[in-house]
């Protein structure tokens, strides 16, 4: 297998955390939470960061978290946030030298799946969520699509299926 270094990316809620996880674990692998890796590189949680320092200083240390994640040809499975390609230095960095899964949810599929989760998305603690979620995945997916090695429709899959739909394509 040739990939080194495998990214998750996709919209909110759609299963980066959770994917990724059970990901490196099939594939004895490290596993790395780029929000984890804020938050305890930091020592504030993601809504403390956005609420205290706001969404660009938040933008600056998952740029910074993305580049210094790994270090030489160390293999890895990490998982993104959803925002990280909305900066274009990441989606170079991210086609340059990852491969990209990329995890695609409707917008009822990730409200559903917001309603069951406990993580607070600050961007997604708005009155109106529905129309939150169907703008920022309008600006949000040709970016996904541009830095994506392999796309998986996750709406009606488990997670293992998610799972084993990457490692088939992996050793594809
Ligand atoms: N394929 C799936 N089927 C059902 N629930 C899922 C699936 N993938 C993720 N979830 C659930 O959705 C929520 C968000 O998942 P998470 O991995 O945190 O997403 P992300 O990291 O993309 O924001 C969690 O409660 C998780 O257990
Ligand atoms: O899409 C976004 O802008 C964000 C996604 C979140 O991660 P998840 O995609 O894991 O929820 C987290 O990084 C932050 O709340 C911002
Ligand atoms: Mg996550």
């Amino acid at each position: 297998m040739q990939h080194q270094r495998i990214a998750l990316v996709g919209f909110m809620a759609s299963g980066k955390s959770t994917v990724g996880k059970s990901l490196a674990n099939h594939l004895q692998r490290p596993f790395i939470d780029l929000d984890k890796h804020i938050e305890s590189s930091t020592g504030k949680t993601i809504p403390d960061i956005f609420s205290s320092l706001g969404e660009e200083a938040f933008r600056q240390l998952e740029r910074n978290g993305l580049t210094n994640v790994v270090r030489g040809d160390e293999s890895i499975v990490l998982a993104t946030g959803g925002g990280v390609v909305t900066q274009a230095a990441n989606r170079d960095v991210l086609k340059r030298e990852w491969t990209c899964i990329y995890l695609r949810a409707r917008p009822e599929t990730i409200r559903r799946r917001l309603q069951q989760d406990g993580v607070v998305r600050p961007l997604l603690a708005v009155d109106n969520q529905t129309e939150a979620i169907r703008s920022l995945m309008g600006l949000r997916e040709t970016w996904y699509n541009e830095v994506a090695d392999f796309t998986v429709d996750v709406d009606s899959l488990e997670i293992p299926a998610v799972v084993s739909q990457v490692i088939d394509w992996l050793n594809d």
